[in-house]
This record gives C-alpha cells, structure tokens and sequence, in this order.
C-alpha cells in the first residue's frame, strides 16, 4: 500500500528550512555522557544578584539584594555572584557593604563579573577591597556571529582581548596582595555558538595567564548562552571539552545555562552526566529573556533521584516569597516543585491513585515513598498534603473520600463514596467552581446529617421493644417498634410512621477521634422495596444513637427520592 503524505505549510509566507539552521551536531560518536547517572551535588553559584538582577524591570536595590543575598547564604550557597560592580553604582556599593559589613560568612565567596576591559577591571578591584574570599569572573563573547556582528574581530583579536584582561586581572591580584583572597574564572561568552577548537584554544590561553593548580584550579564557565540547541548538543560540547581541554585537573568546568528553548534544567543535567563539575543559576530560572536554569528545579531533581542537592529547599514557600519579592515577578502556579497547583490533583482518577498510594505509604515498613502522581514527598518541600487533592467537576469519589477522612476523620464505605461523589458532581457542575473543603463538608451534612429531610432523631429507650422521640416536619412525636435489637426495633418503627418499605441491607461503623473526645459514625445502607439502595450515616457520641440517626438520613433520603 502507498501512502501519500502532503505537507501543508501554516504559513506559506516564511519558508522556515530557509530561514533558520538546525545548529550542528558534535563530530562525537564515542560519546560516555547517555549511560551515566548524576550521583552527587555539583558546586553551586547562585547569579540572582547579577545575571537574575540584570534582566529584571526595575532591578533590585540595597534592600531585595540583601534579602536575596541572606537567603541564598542560609540556603547553604558557598559562591554567590553579587553583581557587576564597574558597570551601577548599585553594584559596586552593594559590594562594598558587604565586606564592611562583615555580612559574607566565613566559607561563602562572592563572585563579581566583568568584561575585558582595563577601566572595568580595575574598578572591580576596588569593588573588592579588604574582600576575603572573592571570585573575579572574566568574560568576552567568543561565538562566531559575537566576533563578526558586535566585536568585528577575527579570532585572534577576540583571544588576546580574553588573554590581556587575565593578565591585568592577574597583575592586580598579585600587586594588591590579594593571591590568598581572590580565585579566578572565565567565561568564554556564547559558548555553545563557538567552534570548540576555538572554545579550547581561547580557554588554554587563559589558563596559561592564570596557571591554575589542581590546588588553585581556574573556574572555567561554559555558558549556554543563548540556547540554540537540543540539549544532547550541550552535553557533547561539555564532554568535548572535558576530555580535550589540557590540565582538566586544574579546571573546574562550569555550567551556566539559559532556556531559550525551554529546557535548560535538561540541558544542565546532561551536561553534568557529561563531566561538569559546577553550574551557575538563579532561584526559579530569573534571569536574561526565558531565564537563567532554575537552581531549585534541579535540586529537586537531585533529591528526587536520591542525591543529597548540599543546597537547601526544604522551605520553598519561604524561598518563591523572597524570589517574588526580590524579582517583583511572580513563581508561575505550575512551576515545578515550587507552584502553588504542583501538588495538587483535581481529577478523578489521580486522586484515587492518590488516596491509595497515601493509604499504601501507612501501611508499609519501606523508607521508600512510592506514590503514584507525586513523584517527590511535598513535605520534604516543606509543602503540607492539605492542598494535594481539591475538588471540582473532574474530581471522583477517591478525591471526596481522602477530604473527608483528612478532614473530618470519616471512613466512607466504597458504595456510599460512588453515591456522595454523584452528590458532589451535580453541585460542582452546578456552581462551575471548586469546591473547598468545608464546602464538601456542608454538602455532606447536608445530604446525610442531622436534618437531612422529614424527620429528625431526638432520644430513645429500649431495644427489642423500643420508644424513641423523634420530629415528623419539626412536630416532637413518639414512635414504637419491635425487632430483634435497637436497630432492628427502630426500623420497624420508621417503616409504619414513615410509610416506607425498607430494610437495613448493610451496616458499618467506627470510631472518629479518641478518649474523651471520640465520636461514633455509622452507616447503614437501606434496601428500598424496588430493591435500589441508599446510605444513610449518623454521628454520635453514642454508638446506638449513630445507628439510629444513620436510619433516619437513610429514610429522609429515600422519602425525598420518592418525591
Ligand atoms: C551574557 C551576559 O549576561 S554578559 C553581562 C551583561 N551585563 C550587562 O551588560 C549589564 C551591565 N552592563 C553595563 O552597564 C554596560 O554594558 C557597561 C557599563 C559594562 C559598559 O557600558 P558601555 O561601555 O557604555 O557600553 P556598551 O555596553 O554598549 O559597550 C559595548 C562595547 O563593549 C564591548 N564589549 C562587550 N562585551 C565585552 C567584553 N566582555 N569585554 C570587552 N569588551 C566588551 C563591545 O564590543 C562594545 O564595543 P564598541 O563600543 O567598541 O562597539
Ligand atoms: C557572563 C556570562 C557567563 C553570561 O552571563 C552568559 O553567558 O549568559
């Protein structure tokens, strides 16, 4: 059989084969990177306060950059780049304050970027003084299109400006007395659009002016500038470049992705599988046009796979408030691990899987969290499961029954949660909104609680031969029955007064709280004389009065039902 496939373009004004490249793969057959696993944290460096900073609509002043700052300290970052101090006033005071101020803990650097130029570098340095532990952080753009659009040098003349900003750099360093305070790093900027035997030539010159030690390795951050690429290319530009680089125990190779395409978290996870050894990135991806790669995705990533991430998420609430203050940008509600709806199931099917894998989790002995649709625990998010199931007209009665048991500590037997969520489906319809949980609850109570209908249980005594007090449309009446126990007697007693033929198909009760405290809920499911059933439930703190309340619900449904 043939068949004829036709391509339709949607835009038949732009040829897109013309107008854009698939950028090249890398010439790299022999590739390790696909079969390794990521088994420990990298080095972290958190560039909220300058690559973050940088692109936001009203950059940060004195007061977000120290909060972010505090933040980022607390969360455990050892190297946070604070700024770009030749380029604002802003940076280059905050700088300064918080050397004066003594606000950089032992064990944490601050990094500073400039650019390969004599008056922004020795501006730096003054930025610096009296620094402990500083990292001076070289870039100049080295890609193809940078050399020939915006610097108009070939590539000799891009080298040497990298080679004469290092040697002042290192000159500086040296006459300042700075050689025990200050660690060095480059960026070849644009990176992923640079020739790699070019990327190696212009990162060996460099380290030739720095002469790194596997002691005083050079920083040497690779940055996914613009992202142009899938991110298996990335990773083999890494992997290249890890294994062709001389001196590789004397570099710390860097990651510094970006998200043009959306996957800069893939692109850094690849790129660590494929030998880097750091990586540079902002809380919730802030950062330059679709953002830098998102610090927090990736430690969730690493604590989902079992690695310890050395950075602290466990109150991520606390850090979407300061990245939402700090950037005066919201934390979209889907944002993985930190939004507000990622915890959150609102259909039928995933709550039910839900309930059953909560239920599963108690009753086993195994430290292993296995539950489908929530790949990681939300506590260890610092994230509490009180939002993990809502409930709206995709909900189903797993849902409804984890709410009610969460909430209010009732068991629902199976068929009356099939019965309750038909209950809750006609009013979520209905209303076209969620429903919350003390809604759910007034529409329980409503449907099977005291008052539910006709009549309404007030006291009884007796059991074989039983009398209880009971209003008929509010009037207080007393009715009689027989049977072979309280239940029994009380049915026989509805049956006449109500006129209703029914009989008690199945009976269930347990305990809601405990001590002093604890409350009886029983369910009863009446079979009607057509031979349908339907529950009826009663709470009390007496077991008996329980039954004989879930009897009147029962009766007060199935007389509405009649009409
Ligand atoms: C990918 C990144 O995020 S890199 C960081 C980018 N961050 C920023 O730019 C924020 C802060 N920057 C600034 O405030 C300014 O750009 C400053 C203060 C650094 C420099 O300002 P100015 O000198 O006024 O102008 P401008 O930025 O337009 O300078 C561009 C010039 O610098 C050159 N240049 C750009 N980057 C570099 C570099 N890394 N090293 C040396 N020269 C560079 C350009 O080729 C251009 O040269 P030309 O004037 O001869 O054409
Ligand atoms: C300065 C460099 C590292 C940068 O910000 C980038 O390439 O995005």
């Amino acid at each position: 059989m043939n068949i004829v496939t036709q391509s339709v373009s949607v835009s038949p004004s732009v040829d897109y084969a013309r107008k854009y490249r698939p950028w090249p793969p890398v010439d790299l057959p022999d590739r390790t990177w696909p079969s390794r696993t990521i088994t420990k944290a990298p080095v972290w460096c958190a560039v909220d306060l300058r690559d973050g900073n940088q692109s936001l609509i009203e950059p940060m002043g004195q007061e977000r950059k120290l909060r972010m700052f505090d933040a980022l300290v607390k969360m455990g970052f050892k190297e946070i780049e604070v700024g770009f101090p030749s380029a604002s006033q802003t940076d280059f005071d905050f700088t300064r304050f918080l050397i004066e101020s003594g606000r950089i803990p032992d064990g944490v650097a601050i990094q500073v970027l400039t650019q390969a130029r004599d008056d922004l570098i020795r501006r730096t340095f003054e930025s610096l003084r009296g620094v402990k532990s500083a990292i001076v952080h070289l870039y100049n753009s080295t890609s193809e299109l940078q050399r020939r659009i915006v610097f108009r040098m070939d590539r000799a003349g891009i080298r040497d400006l990298a080679v004469n900003g290092a040697r002042l750099i290192v000159e500086l360093t040296r006459e300042l007395g700075m050689e025990s305070a200050i660690r060095h790093q480059y960026s070849p900027e644009s990176f992923m659009g640079t020739e790699l035997d070019f990327s190696k030539e212009i990162c060996e010159a460099v380290m030739d002016i720095y002469q790194p030690t596997p002691q005083r390795p050079l920083i040497l951050n690779l940055p996914l500038t613009v992202e142009m690429s899938t991110p298996n290319v990335y990773a083999d530009q890494i992997e290249w470049m890890s294994r062709n680089l001389k001196n590789r125990d004397s570099v710390l190779i860097s990651l510094h992705p970006h998200n043009d395409r959306g996957t800069g978290v893939a692109a850094a996870e690849l790129a660590l599988m494929a030998g880097a050894d750091r990586v540079e990135g902002t809380l919730f991806g802030n950062g330059e046009r679709t953002g830098n790669v998102d610090l927090v995705t990736l430690a969730g990533n690493l604590i989902m796979s079992g690695v310890d991430p050395q950075i602290d998420i466990s109150d991520i609430n606390e850090l979407v408030r300061v990245a939402e203050h700090c950037n005066q940008l919201p934390v979209h509600p889907r944002h993985p691990y930190a939004g507000e709806l990622v915890f959150t199931a609102f259909s039928g099917s995933h709550q039910d899987a839900i309930n059953k894998g909560f239920k599963a989790i108690e009753a086993s002995a195994s430290p292993v969290w296995e539950v489908p649709y929530l790949p990681i625990d939300p506590k260890d998010l610092g994230r509490s499961y009180e939002a993990v199931i809502r409930i709206n007209s995709q909900s189903g009665k797993g849902g409804i029954a984890y709410i009610l048991e969460r909430e209010h500590g009732l068991e629902l037997p199976r068929l009356l949660q099939v019965e309750f969520s038909k209950v809750v489906q006609g009013i979520a319809d209905g209303e076209g909104v969620e429903l919350p949980a003390d809604r759910l609850w007034q529409a329980f109570s409503a449907e099977y609680l005291d008052g539910n209908g006709r009549f309404a249980f007030l006291s009884h005594q007796g059991e074989q031969e039983l009398t209880a007090r009971i209003t008929d449309e509010g009037r207080e009446i007393a009715v009689t029955g027989r049977g072979n126990g309280p239940i029994d007697a009380f049915v026989d007693a509805l049956r006449r007064t109500s006129g209703l033929d029914f009989d008690v198909a199945n009976y269930r009760e347990h305990a809601m709280g405990s001590g002093a405290n604890a409350t009886a809920v029983s369910y009863v499911e009446l079979r009607l004389a057509d031979g349908t059933t339907l529950f009826g439930v009663g709470i009390d703190k007496n077991i008996v009065t329980a039954s004989l309340k879930a009897v009147v619900s029962g009766v007060n449904r199935a007389l509405k039902r009649r009409g």
